[in-house]
């Protein structure tokens, strides 16, 4: 399947469509674990970690929840996969230490640097929105096998910054903060609800579907879809600079 877009500006999913959800469960989430009981107890006052434990204790319906009870919740939503904005704010402050550390290097499907690389070359502006915090994301790119991809990226987006990813209104967020108008964006997802809400906003959106992945079987509804990026082939006749 080849398909073609006119569009000024890519915006990617991270988990399940440039990188495995496999790679983020077995290595990030065990990574995460086993360090949420230190953060909470050792950086109660971080600007950050108190922002987390609050939304925590919102989200629980108890405003007096421990660090013990704080630190259930995380581990609950990380067996469940639940992308709850404050378990993906402190996973994004522990990751970033990693990924500095040298513990931690990103995974990209093969197919998807080389293209990367081609659409920023031909004047693509790419973006990211990712469940995983912009910590997380500035990480990801910044401790790529590849080295540094952080410069063929020109803005990283999170549930935070733009809201829930299955929401119109968080797409219709970004493209403001982009510039771009919503009909010269292109939004590369592996899950039909983010796709649904990109297309509500008035974007393109394609369905990435990789054999393994957790949306594999289920599909993209009636979005268009592509098992790699090289099926995408982007041109920019648009007039942003
Ligand atoms: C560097 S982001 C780590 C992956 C993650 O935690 C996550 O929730 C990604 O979800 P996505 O929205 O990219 O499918
Ligand atoms: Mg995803």
């Amino acid at each position: 399947m080849s398909l073609r877009f006119d569009v000024d500006a890519v915006v990617l999913d991270i988990e399940g469509t440039t990188s495995a959800t496999g790679f983020v469960v077995d290595v990030l989430y065990p990574y995460s674990r086993s360090r949420f009981g230190a953060v909470l107890s050792e950086r109660s006052t971080d600007p950050d970690v108190v922002r987390a434990v609050s939304q925590v204790r919102d989200l629980l319906g108890e405003p007096d929840a421990d660090a013990v009870r704080v630190e259930k919740a995380l581990h609950e939503w990380l067996d469940e996969d639940v992308k709850a904005t404050p378990l993906k704010t402190l996973q994004g402050l522990i990751w970033s230490e990693g990924f500095a550390r040298g513990d931690l290097v990103s995974h990209f499907y093969d197919d998807v640097l080389p293209v990367l690389r081609r659409w920023h070359g031909d004047g693509v502006r790419l973006y990211v929105y990712s469940s995983g915090s912009v910590a997380a994301q500035r990480a990801w790119f910044t401790s790529s096998p590849d080295g540094d991809l952080l410069p063929l990226v020109s803005g990283l987006y999170d549930t935070e910054n733009a809201g829930p990813k299955q929401e119109p209104d968080s797409y219709r967020r970004i493209a403001g903060s982009t510039g771009v108008e919503a009909d010269r964006l292109l939004f590369l997802s592996d899950r039909p609800g983010e796709l649904d809400a990109a297309r509500a906003a008035g974007w393109h959106a394609v369905g990435i579907r990789r054999p393994g992945e957790p949306y594999y079987e289920q599909g993209v509804g009636d979005h268009a879809q592509a098992g790699t990026f090289d099926e995408i082939t982007i041109s920019t006749s648009g007039s942003i600079t």
